[in-house]
């Protein structure tokens, strides 16, 4: 008979080993970045995550500027705030395509110690019937005028190193770690935030600025309610995979994330399996997740491959109920047929 604990023990020991070897490794060392008394700025803050987001911040004590395009509802979603929370609030009207009005406002805002670049569009249209123009429209808003939006603010944040540690947060999407059907300029935009992430914290970290990556699943937000009229029924049904969250949910484990300075911010179960499938080279300060990440990147491999077969399937029903033999061929293969 073969001792048991002989056994546990052997294997054991290697993941203990592994476990001692990710805790010596696994750098940058976890930091808490306070939002009490600090400056949180937000883009998109009049609406949506970001609204909730600047909600948030201000019910914890943080002195909070909101940008966007809209005066109105800027003054609207000031005014919310205040009387929930007692908070003043700054804002500022400026589209972030515009990199001379973003700079002025950024400039009169004064030292930003946690910039979160929230604004977004999306239009979820397959491409060949989508325009160029709306292609446009969310690389540039979603992509370059965040680069607008961080070029303007930098300089100032990195003087701030007596401040203590800073932050910078980009909204992405789970659309940002999967392309999903519908979504090709949204997916493009969206990942492009994930390279700018990963190559900027290599930029600042001297700096003491730490850059994360939030990556919520659909959520109730006016911008959503507008997307889902006019959102292809593929795209639904993919999106669906993931729970839907609230806006206030996404904020406050968006703000989480944030303070605790994790590159890659989850938001729901799906958005763990996530982070491990795609966990490629971005910073991990974890080590529990990198233990995760490593012994656990198989097994969600598999459950990935799953969920790209059972998204086919649905390519394939879809495909004949509406007679297109295309779908057909693009599963089976040009010799089943
Ligand atoms: N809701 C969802 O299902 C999900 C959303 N996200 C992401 O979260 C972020 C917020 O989304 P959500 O809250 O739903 O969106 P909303 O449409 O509800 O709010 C968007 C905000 O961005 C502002 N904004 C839009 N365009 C510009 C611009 N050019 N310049 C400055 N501000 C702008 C809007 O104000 P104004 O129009 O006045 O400029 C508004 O404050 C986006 O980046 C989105 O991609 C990610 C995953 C899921
Ligand atoms: C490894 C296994 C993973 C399993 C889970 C896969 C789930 C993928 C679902 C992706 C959902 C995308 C929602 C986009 C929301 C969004 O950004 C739009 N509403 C626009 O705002």
């Amino acid at each position: 008979m073969v001792d048991l604990s002989f056994l546990a023990l052997l294997l054991l020991l290697p993941l203990a080993l592994l476990f001692l070897i990710l805790y010596v490794i696994v750098r940058p060392c976890p930091v808490n970045i306070p939002i009490k008394n600090r400056h949180v700025f937000i883009t998109g803050g009049s609406s949506g995550i970001g609204l909730a987001l600047a909600h948030q911040a201000a019910t914890e004590g943080a002195r909070v500027s909101i940008l966007a395009r809209s005066l109105d509802k800027l003054e609207e979603a000031k005014n919310y705030i205040q009387l929930s929370t007692g908070i003043d609030v700054s804002i500022f009207a400026a589209d972030v395509r515009d990199y001379d009005a973003v700079s002025k406002a950024v400039e009169e805002a004064g030292p930003i110690d946690l910039l979160i670049v929230n604004q977004g569009v999306f239009v979820a249209e397959e491409l060949e019937k989508q325009g160029l123009d709306e292609v446009r429209f969310m690389v540039d808003v979603n992509l370059i005028g965040s680069f607008n939006m961080i070029k303007a603010a930098l300089p100032e944040m990195k003087k701030g190193e007596d401040r203590g540690p800073r932050s910078i947060a980009l909204m992405s999407s789970q659309a940002g770690q999967v392309g999903i059907y519908g979504y090709t300029a949204y997916s493009a935009s969206k990942f492009g935030l994930r390279g700018l992430g990963e190559a900027l914290q290599q930029e600042v970290i001297s700096h003491d600025i730490h850059v994360s990556l939030v990556f919520p699943p659909d959520t109730d937000t006016p911008g959503f309610a507008e997307e889902n009229k006019r959102r292809p029924p593929l795209t639904g049904i993919i999106a669906e995979s993931s729970g839907a969250m609230k806006a206030e949910d996404v904020a406050k484990r968006a703000l989480d994330g944030i303070k605790s300075a994790s590159f890659i911010v989850r938001c729901n179960f799906e958005g763990l399996l996530l982070s491990i499938a795609t966990a490629g080279m971005s910073p991990q300060r974890s080590f529990v997740m990198a233990f995760l990440e490593v012994v656990a990147g198989g097994l969600v491999r598999l459950v990935a491959l799953c969920f790209q077969w059972s998204w086919d399937l649905r390519f394939v029903v879809l495909g004949i109920a509406l007679g297109l033999q295309l779908s057909v061929v693009g599963y089976f293969g040009p010799s089943s047929l």
